[in-house]
């Protein structure tokens, strides 16, 4: 049920169907006037005198709905939106990177993209770093802060050659300086004063790109995410987005496209908290985020992901330098890609493009030709065996052991009540009558200082039920496959493992379709990678998989 509702002063249906969102999305588009109330459009029909013909209602059928649509030529039309293109600090990170980039759009002549960019190069570090110092006050003037004179001396190098007008950012490198003044007066880096310093980055770089591109008879428009309906959550540094941004920034960004065609520029990473309307970001890598949002929000053919890599690799190329271009994965593979370690996609990344069935190509904006990896709903798995190798470092591992006091059942829910209590969560778990082992990531919880801290607190509170042993410095292979073939898989795994005498401490497969997670050790977990990556993806499984046998039914 769509109901209106304000959100940090935007009118917008706070919860659309999915169908809603995309006939939604159709009506903007031909400027016809979607109800959110109704979830439908409706246009005055002469030849019903004052009745009205129900263009389209997200509630009834499909195919009535659809030929009603197809009536009003409400299917997508050429000269619209055609799909989303992102790039990363790396790709943006200098003024002859932005003019790559600007010659890499303009070399899809057919393509109508949306651009989302994130902060030249390493500004979000250089960023946080400042504002870690203005806070420490281990400086007396801000002017004596490195990485705050990095970033404003990157930006006005980049405006200055590029040919552009310095005006262009000087109120936002004002604005900066004095934020990090204010950061040191109250030596204090509040999550949501982190999130509002790091959003300079996005906002300089957007502005620079798109007065480049108009520079250069482009016509561009910059938007700020938070200015255009990305609402988010308050939970600063880390906020979800609010199904409310979907129809939100659909309206916007067709609206201002059909008013007057010109390539949005939006800030990557970027959000608005809906009860602070305090600036919030998406996580670390958010800027895919943002582009898998508006590419489901718009309904766009493709979201494309421009990185410095050909594509999701085999593994990690820092670990392993053969890794190798994966040609396919589905959005479940990605996802779990993403969430065990693989920087190379935000972790949230893949839901908007999952709900919205919208393909995902990760691209390489060094290599343009290369093909990268396609990301789709389904794939061809009869020839799939190992994927990619995902490797999560410095996790915590927990043995609980039941002190007997509760039964199994009551134990077990005593010691996931603790972690709910706690705000923990839990990556992997392996149980048993009387015991359970789990891993937990500090750095996703926790801020560096409070790490310790905060793992006592568990232990203690865990100890009333139990005897724990905490395992710190434990890694996590994720072995990203097909699970159909996870006999033939853990085979090979486990005896390359042993023939390298590495211990697996704990493994867990079953709740993912795609996924099976071992532990080991930090010290032995990049040696653990390489052999898998050899045995893997550079030799022969020919045999291996005839000594198994073809593939179970239904693989
Ligand atoms: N499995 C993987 N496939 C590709 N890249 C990976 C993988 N695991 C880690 N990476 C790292 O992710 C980087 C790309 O991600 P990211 O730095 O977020 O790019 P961008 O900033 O352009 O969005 C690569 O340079 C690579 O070092
Ligand atoms: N600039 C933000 C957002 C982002 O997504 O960056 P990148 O696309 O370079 O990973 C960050 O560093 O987290």
């Amino acid at each position: 049920m769509a109901t209106a509702t304000h959100l940090c002063g935007i009118e917008t249906p706070y919860c659309f169907s999915k169908r809603a969102l995309h006939y939604q999305s159709l009506c903007s588009q031909q400027r016809l006037n979607f109800d959110p109330l109704t979830e439908s459009c409706r246009v005055p029909s002469p030849s019903k005198g004052r009745g009205v013909r129900v263009v389209c209602d997200a509630r009834k059928n499909d195919v009535l709905v659809q030929s009603e649509a197809k009536s009003q030529g409400l299917e997508e039309s050429s000269n619209q939106l055609s799909c989303v293109m992102k790039f990363g600090g790396s790709s943006v990170a200098s003024a002859d990177r932005m003019k790559e980039i600007a010659e890499l759009i303009l070399s899809f002549p057919e393509e109508n993209p949306v651009i989302v960019l994130s902060a030249m190069g390493k500004t979000t570090n250089k960023l946080i770093l400042a504002g870690e110092k203005a806070a420490a006050s281990c400086v007396s003037d801000v002017s004596e802060i490195d990485e705050l004179s990095f970033v404003k001396e990157l930006h006005y190098r980049t405006v200055d050659e590029l040919g552009l007008d310095r005006s262009l950012i000087t109120d936002h490198l004002e604005k900066l300086e004095r934020l990090v003044n204010g950061i040191g007066v109250l030596k204090e880096l509040t999550p949501r004063a982190r999130d509002y310093l790091v959003s300079f980055g996005e906002c300089m770089s957007t502005r620079i790109f798109a007065a480049y591109l108009n520079k250069i008879g482009v016509k561009a428009r910059q938007y700020d995410a938070f200015d255009i309906g990305f609402i988010t959550t308050d939970d600063f540094t880390n906020a979800d987005i609010l199904e409310a941004t979907y129809p939100a920034v659909a309206n916007k960004l067709h609206g201002d496209w059909n008013a007057d065609p010109a390539i949005p520029i939006v800030t990557g990473f970027l959000g608005k908290g809906w009860r602070t309307c305090a600036v919030t970001t998406l996580g670390r890598g958010g800027s895919d985020l943002t582009a898998t949002t508006i590419g489901k929000g718009l309904g766009l053919r493709e979201i494309q992901v421009w990185k410095d890599v050909d594509g999701v690799l085999t593994c990690d190329p820092n670990i392993h330098p053969d890794a190798e271009p994966v040609p396919y994965l589905t959005f479940d593979e990605a996802a779990e890609l993403a969430y065990f370690g693989a920087q190379v996609l935000h972790p949230q990344s893949m839901r908007p493009a999952r709900e919205g069935d919208i393909p995902v190509r990760v691209k390489n904006s060094y290599n343009r030709n290369a093909p990268g990896t396609l990301i789709t709903k389904s794939r061809d798995m009869s020839k799939a065996i190992l994927t990619s190798i995902v490797l999560k470092r410095n996790v915590t591992m927990l043995d609980i052991v039941s002190t007997r006091m509760l039964g199994q059942f009551g134990f077990l829910a005593k010691v996931f009540a603790t972690f709910e209590d706690l705000g923990i969560s839990v990556d992997v778990v392996a149980t048993s009558e009387v015991s359970i082992s789990l891993t937990l990531d500090p750095s996703k919880l926790w801020s560096r200082e409070l790490i310790q801290q905060e793992l006592d607190n568990v232990v203690e509170e865990l100890e009333k039920i139990a005897k724990v042993n905490l395992l710190q410095h434990r890694s996590i292979i994720s072995l990203i496959g097909n699970v159909q073939r996870s006999s033939l898989i853990l085979e090979k795994v486990f005896h390359v493992l042993r023939t390298n005498g590495v211990n697996v401490q704990m493994i867990s497969q079953g709740a993912s379709k795609v996924n099976i997670s071992l532990i080991v050790n930090d010290s032995e977990s990049e040696r653990c990678v390489r052999a898998l990556h050899s045995a893997f993806f550079e030799t022969d499984l020919a045999d291996l998989v005839n000594e198994n046998g073809s593939p179970p039914h239904g693989s």
